[in-house]
């Protein structure tokens, strides 16, 4: 697979950490020109042409389409230059491929040297091509050979969090539920939660003062040598919950690095759904463990295969990637899991579902895995249904059930606002809400890629600096339109649910769901990317009955479980709804652990080692809307 990526640099235009200059706002990189996707102006927001069914096909339909193929060619702008530039050069060229009429080569045709299929889909809309892998490692969107930049090895590292906001101190009032058996007791602050100087320096260079919730109870568990299953709040600092521990651990136990030409065998292996989620783990691991002896590494669809694994090779404590990608390098015998002391599921629940369940099992059950029991797995995610807490089971040993909260609840800090927009209005709705507002830090999801293109060319157009985020877009540019968005040179970004989970952006005001999502986990998840560490955020929801109304029930419960202001027609749409079979129905509001413990009524004094479940009650509600 290595020779196959080197003939891809010899034939294949080369980027190397490129950024290009782009041009002005609304028309830099990243920018089509509205014109060369006419034809989708018809799909998303105009009436008389093509029904929500042509959107779920491949390619767009209408007559224009060759036109607009031949106008991307002349245009020269955008991507429509690059993949034109990209299919020339490239192996194959255009064959096999066809113009989407969006500046965009819908791939076609098979990748047998490798037998994955091409597919684009392994990351996006939160469904994954049971085919696909991470399908970017043999698509034809990785015949661009992207080496991503060098990651910062400077104070920077330490600048790119959210500073908390007037709502972090509500965190303390959160009820908190461990079960299982012996908990260990929460920490209240870094200082005398046992970690090695150096990561209390790293905490307090990135400007954490107090762990939240989930931190005070995850360090010591995850100190104790326990498993893990743990569900907190979108933003609520997951990430060093499982990270601070596990290096600290590293280094304090420090066990010989085995690295050899051929393979590497990480100690602690994080597993996330989507390439940018896996990057920025990979970041905050650099971070948290800066200065120290522990090597990270990353891999991920969409980068050049060849640059990963010399990385890798120079040997790794600590590995994040994406399931494909690391896959991949597993079932080349260049990673083993011989050395294996953590293993992470991040979004464990995506990552358990029936889209990675496969690829998961596949790494469990592989002839180096550790066994449950002489490794610790730990597993985190703002929502945890039931269904998958049972799946998630037989991958843990003995574990601590941690949940902040309610189980799959929407962050309390986010104002949820909905509004009935049949989708023939969406797009005027959507350019008055981004009027009122300057145009600036707002996320907007859709559903499918092709409307991401449109409504980040149409509102380009329109004067709004806009970039998009999606599967089909090549993995260089998927990372320029995320860095041009946090740094504010694209006011707007559209995503798919690529950009769903995890994603940790400065200042992002408000959330639009230009369309609602199909399942309320990722519902709660997309409003989740504003809201951060007890800062406030906004969400703004379209609510098209004829295609939203199985969601109504759910929605209506997460808005009750949020204090929010429930619309009538809502209400009126969730007494009614009739719930679709094409709607997941595992227990999504699951709040606890599903297990059920001998003696667990009886245990109420919380004394250490031997408790069986260990619960704070606040003393009152959070009342959130109060203070905005
Ligand atoms: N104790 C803390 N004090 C201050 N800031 C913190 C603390 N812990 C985490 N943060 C910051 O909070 C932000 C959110 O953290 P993180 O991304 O880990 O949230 P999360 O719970 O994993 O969210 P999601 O469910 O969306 O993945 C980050 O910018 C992080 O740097």
């Amino acid at each position: 697979m290595i020779e196959e990526c080197w003939d891809d640099v010899n034939t294949a235009q080369t980027t190397v950490g490129s950024v290009d200059s782009g041009t002005n706002f609304g028309r830099g990189r990243g920018f089509i020109p509205l014109e060369s996707i006419s034809n989708y102006s018809d799909s998303v927001g105009c009436r008389n042409n093509v029904t929500v069914d042509d959107l779920t096909s491949s390619v767009p339909h209408g007559k224009n389409m060759s036109n607009n193929a031949d106008k991307r060619q002349s245009s020269g702008r955008g991507r429509g230059r690059n993949r034109g530039g990209r299919g020339r050069v490239g192996r194959g060229g255009l064959e096999g491929s066809r113009n989407d009429g969006n500046g965009l080569q819908a791939r076609r045709g098979d990748s047998k040297k490798s037998g994955h299929q091409r597919n684009s889909a392994d990351d996006d809309n939160g469904i994954r091509s049971q085919k696909g892998k991470d399908a970017s490692f043999t698509t034809e969107q990785s015949r661009e050979v992207y080496i991503p930049p060098e990651p910062a090895d400077d104070d920077t590292m330490f600048t790119g969090g959210i500073s908390t906001g007037m709502n972090f101190d509500k965190y303390d009032i959160m009820q908190v539920n461990v079960t299982g058996e012996n908990i260990p007791k929460p920490t209240e602050h870094f200082k005398n939660s046992g970690l090695r100087q150096l990561l209390l320096d790293n905490i307090h260079k990135s400007g954490y003062l107090r762990p939240t919730p989930v931190q005070k109870h995850a360090l010591p568990i995850v100190m104790a040598g326990r498993d893990l299953m743990a569900c907190a709040q979108t933003g609520s600092g997951k990430t060093a919950a499982f990270l601070l521990p596990m290096i600290n651990l590293l280094l304090h136990d420090s066990k010989e690095l085995i690295v050899t030409n051929e393979y590497c065998e990480p100690q602690a292996v994080i597993i996330s759904p989507t390439r940018e989620l896996t990057l920025q783990i990979f970041n905050e691991a650099r971070k948290f463990s800066h200065s120290s002896i522990i090597k990270t590494v990353v891999v991920y669809g969409g980068a050049a295969v060849y640059h990963q694994a010399q990385q890798a090779m120079k040997g790794c404590h600590i590995l994040v990637g994406t399931p494909g990608r690391l896959l991949d390098f597993v079932d080349k015998g260049q990673i083993t899991f011989s050395s294996l002391r953590f293993l992470v599921l991040d979004e464990a629940d995506r990552m358990l579902d029936m889209g990675f369940m496969p690829d998961i099992e596949r790494m469990m059950g592989h002839p180096t895995m550790v066994a449950t029991g002489e490794r610790q797995t730990l597993m985190f995610s703002a929502t945890f249904p039931e269904d998958i807490q049972r799946l998630a089971g037989k991958f843990l040993n003995n574990y601590l059930f941690l949940a902040v909260g309610i189980v799959g609840s929407a962050c309390s800090d986010v104002e949820q606002h909905f509004h009935l927009v049949p989708k023939f209005e969406k797009r005027p709705k959507l350019v008055e809400l981004i009027s009122e507002e300057g145009g600036t830090k707002i996320l907007v999801f859709v559903q499918m890629k092709r409307t991401a293109d449109f409504i980040a060319a149409y509102l380009s157009e329109n004067d709004f600096p806009t970039t998009s985020i999606h599967g089909d877009r090549l993995q260089r540019e998927r990372e320029e339109a995320l860095a041009d968005f946090k740094s504010g040179r694209m006011g707007v970004l559209v995503a798919t649910a690529v950009a769903a989970r995890g994603l940790d952006i400065k200042n992002v005001y408000h959330v639009v769901n230009y369309d609602l999502p199909k399942s309320i986990d990722e519902y709660v998840h997309q409003i989740g990317r504003t809201g951060r560490v007890g800062n406030c955020g906004k969400a703004t929801s379209f609510y098209d009955p004829e295609v939203d109304a199985p969601l109504a029930r759910d929605l209506v419960k997460i808005l009750q479980q949020a204090n929010q202001n429930i619309p009538s027609w809502l209400e009126k749409d969730a007494s009614s709804a009739i719930i679709s079979s094409s709607y997941p129905r595992h227990g999504r509001f699951g709040g606890k652990d599903f297990r059920k413990f001998e003696h667990q009524k009886e245990a109420s004094d919380n004394t250490f080692g031997a408790v069986t479940e260990y619960s704070y009650s606040p003393p009152r509600t959070i009342e959130p809307g109060a203070e905005w």
